[in-house]
């Protein structure tokens, strides 16, 4: 079991079976059962492409991501690796055991210097390798806070624009675009210079699977240019907020006195799991159960996504509308909690006149926003509505299902598919 309070929070039959068919979901997002799909000992196969790693002398692998660590060890446990190098989140702990591999904790969702030296390490081994070498790159979200190398700026400039930039609810594509902009890593950079072969396995959270996006593309090319990094600026009326030297690195991007990021891949990026992939096996297990199952995924603006799931509620019983994605949102108050909690009690707040239901939304990830918990699960049981928007105004949803006993904890889970919910009836 994934879901580490499953049985406290099992209280009645409804709640039981909507738990079981979230573990579904975490199940699917786990990398020790996506890896062996595709990598076997001499092969690497994906999209009808094959690839044969057994013909080269040596192969390392590099991972770097919340997934960093799983992916790792379920690699390596097909592969020979030689050594690599695994880049997680501080707080989440290694299970890689042995020497092979250096690992790195680095924090998210702003760098710190620890980024800082991972990203210049996984550089330096990157450039090392020979023609005759290869590396498998093991991608998943989180690995743009978690590998950092700023570019003309100081450290402490880059988290505070990773701040603004977190705190303003720009989409993840928005985000990751300034990031590549000031980056000497993302982007494609990070192989600019590489010698040996190698590919990207990952493992995406960005609507669309946009290689360019997940983990700011590191491994792949970048679509976005410095023109696009100052219009989301403007778009978000934020310019004002930000360091003049980081303004100048764009303005001078802009201005052709930098060269732009690479424009084409160097090698295959292969997506590997994402979001559908858990909602599938969501569905699945909820069919199984007996439910009469939707499914639909949620991104932009929470305010939005919430009609949205409501519109699609079913009034009839053993239904369950399953929903994926990843809404964003506006971080108002210091509350703690995370999009999913504040998703949860959204739903809770406008289904107080419905018929009996459980409302439920987690991270894959395991981490809901700056809650130690993954996310909530309730039943629309009646509460003040001055309450609930009092914890809502405060950006303070998690301490709301804290009080409720409602909260999900899982821990750090190695993975990082988005996030998983439904409302069951
Ligand atoms: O860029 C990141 O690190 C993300 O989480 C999105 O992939």
């Amino acid at each position: 079991m994934i879901i580490q309070n499953f049985k406290e929070l099992a209280t009645t039959d409804k709640k039981k079976d909507c738990l079981e068919i979230l573990e579904a979901g975490l199940q699917a997002a786990d990398p020790q059962n996506i890896i062996p799909k595709y990598v076997s000992p001499n092969e690497i196969k994906m999209n009808n492409k094959i690839i044969n790693i057994g013909k080269y002398s040596n192969i390392y692998s590099v991972a770097f991501g919340k997934a960093g660590d799983s992916m790792t060890r379920a690699l390596n446990a097909i592969v020979p690796i030689k050594s690599g190098i695994v880049v997680i989140p501080k707080g989440s702990k290694s299970k890689i055991k042995g020497k092979k591999f250096q690992i790195f904790n680095s924090r998210h969702p702003e760098p710190d210097k620890i980024s800082v030296k991972a990203a210049k390490e996984v550089m330096k081994f990157v450039q090392n390798k020979r023609s005759d070498e290869f590396i498998i790159f093991l991608v998943s979200g989180g690995g743009s806070s978690l590998l950092a190398m700023p570019d003309e700026i100081t450290l402490d400039d880059k988290v505070h624009v990773t701040k603004l930039l977190l705190k303003t609810g720009v989409t993840i594509q928005e985000f990751n675009c300034i990031r590549k902009h000031l980056s000497k890593i993302k982007g494609g950079k990070l192989i600019e210079n590489m010698k040996c072969q190698g590919v990207s396995l990952i493992l995406s959270d960005v609507e669309g699977d946009d290689l360019s996006s997940i983990a700011s593309g590191t491994t792949y090319m970048d679509d976005t240019t410095y023109a696009d990094a100052l219009d989301i600026i403007d778009k978000y009326k934020i310019r004002w907020k930000i360091p003049t030297e980081v303004l100048q690195i764009l303005e001078n991007g802009l201005n052709k006195k930098t060269k732009e990021t690479p424009k084409k891949a160097q090698i295959d990026n292969f997506v590997i799991a994402n979001n559908k992939n858990c909602l599938e096996a969501m569905q699945k297990k909820a069919e199984d159960i007996g439910y009469n199952v939707s499914t639909m995924q949620i991104f932009g603006d929470i305010k939005e996504a919430v009609p949205k799931i409501l519109e699609n509620i079913s009034e009839n019983h053993n239904t369950c509308l399953i929903f994926g994605g990843e809404p964003t949102v506006k971080v108002l108050g210091k509350g703690v909690g995370g999009r999913n909690q504040e998703l949860v009690l959204r739903i809770l707040k406008n289904t107080q006149k419905s018929k009996k239901i459980i409302i439920a939304s987690m991270g894959t990830d395991g981490i809901d926003g700056n809650s130690r918990f993954a996310g909530a699960i309730t039943e629309n049981t009646k509460i003040d509505l001055s309450v609930m928007k009092e914890f809502l105004r405060n950006s303070d949803s998690g301490r709301f299902f804290e009080k409720q006993k409602a909260n999900i904890l899982t821990d750090f889970t190695h993975t990082n598919l988005m996030d998983i919910g439904m409302v069951l009836r």
